[in-house]
């Protein structure tokens, strides 16, 4: 199958940053895929959603924080080919939400410097958006 023959898979993602600016990474539950490695909060764009629509749901569901569409300021995306579909995954970037970030599906939750996001092991879609969390904070 060659790449123009898989669908494209458009999933939002979020980097939360703290006053310290450091970055929320989520670990993939066991039983899923890419199970193990450190994310960034999102999920797939439903029918009717917008991205940031998406990110707000997201955001309320996985870690139980409010925030606004107008609160997610788009950084980067990364486009991957994986073997089942191609990702194609904007990137927000989000510092004003009310709450405190607590995992609502089990999963493991870290707030990490970007510097240091080399040591969290991430999908292989994820790796190049880091430069860029390095150059923003
Ligand atoms: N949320 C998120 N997903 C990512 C990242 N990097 C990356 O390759 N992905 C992939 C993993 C999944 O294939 C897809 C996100 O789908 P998802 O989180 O909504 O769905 P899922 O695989 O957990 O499965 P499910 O909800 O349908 O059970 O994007 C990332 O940094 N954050």
């Amino acid at each position: 199958m060659n790449d123009l023959s898989k669908r494209i898979l458009l999933v939002a993602a979020c980097a939360l940053v703290d006053p310290d600016g450091r970055v929320l990474l989520a670990k993939r539950p066991e039983g899923k895929a890419l199970a193990g490695l450190w994310e960034f909060p999102g999920g797939k764009v439903e029918v009717g959603e917008t991205p940031e629509n998406t990110l707000v749901r997201e955001l309320q569901e996985e870690l139980a924080i409010d925030t606004k569409v107008a609160c997610l300021a788009p950084l980067t995306f990364a486009s991957h080919t994986y073997e089942d579909f191609h990702l194609l995954m904007p990137l927000y970037v989000c510092r004003r939400f009310w709450g405190t970030p607590q995992a609502q599906e089990g999963q493991e939750l870290k707030w990490v410097r970007p510097r240091d996001m080399r040591n969290y092991p991430m999908p292989p879609a994820d790796a190049p958006l880091i430069p860029f969390l390095i150059d923003l904070l």
